[in-house]
């Protein structure tokens, strides 16, 4: 089996970033959403993304975002990748890519099987990345530490490459991958001390259990 690819998401301190590296995690996220406890500034987010080049690919997160802030912010911090966690269109997602001429992934709530087929509106972006679906009025669309029901993936016939998200730590991503076959997984609340305090522990276990794994 090829390496399971790792992202660890919301990543908002150099130590942070270092541990996760250093820990074998291929993409970094950097949040981009005020009312997250993972939200960067833009010059925080630049001097993190400089540190990382050459050694993992960084993916700004955002959600419906519009065209001047996405302009605006990639004037000054290096993105690999642009990650749209809201309610973007499929229309919206391929304005998107055209637009910033960077890999997009789309972030799909899931809670039932209907849920994975509406990635299929997404032909075209470079993954679909599948997340717990949060209940209705959540502040949140991501980093919640709710996890999908593994067992609507077995078996199931993608069409577009994706990634496994929501609730995953340490203890289960092992399962996680067994039970879904999913070859690249992303992480945030599940290698966190505290809502947005990373521990390099956690991050260093999630990699070398990913890696068992594999
Ligand atoms: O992490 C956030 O705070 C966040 C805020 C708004 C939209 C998305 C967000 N995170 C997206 C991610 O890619 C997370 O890694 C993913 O949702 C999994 O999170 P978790 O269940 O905490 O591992």
């Amino acid at each position: 089996m090829a390496r399971i690819g790792i992202k660890i998401c919301g990543i908002s301190d150099r130590a942070s970033l270092d541990a996760a590296i250093g820990a074998g995690a291929d993409h970094i996220g950097l949040v981009f959403f005020a009312k997250s406890p993972r939200n960067v500034g833009i010059e925080q987010a630049a001097a993190l993304a400089h540190h990382a080049a050459g050694r993992a690919k960084i993916v700004g997160l955002f959600v419906d975002p519009d065209a001047d802030f996405l302009n605006q912010l990639r004037q000054s911090v290096r993105l690999d990748v642009i990650q749209l966690h809201g309610k973007e269109s499929p229309a919206r997602v391929a304005q998107v890519m055209a637009a910033q001429g960077l890999p997009v992934w789309k972030a799909i709530g899931v809670r039932k099987t209907a849920d994975l087929d509406a990635a299929r509106a997404y032909q075209g972006v470079t993954r679909v990345l599948f997340d717990a679906k949060p209940p209705e009025g959540a502040d949140l669309p991501g980093g919640t530490g709710l996890r999908i029901d593994w067992s609507l993936m077995a078996g199931y016939r993608h069409t577009i490459p994706w990634i496994l998200a929501g609730g995953l730590d340490p203890r289960n991503v092992g399962e996680a991958i067994h039970a879904t076959g999913a070859d690249f997984v992303d992480v945030s609340s599940g290698v966190e001390s505290a809502p947005g305090l990373k521990d390099a522990e956690k991050i260093a276990a999630f990699c070398e259990a990913v890696r068992a794994a594999g």
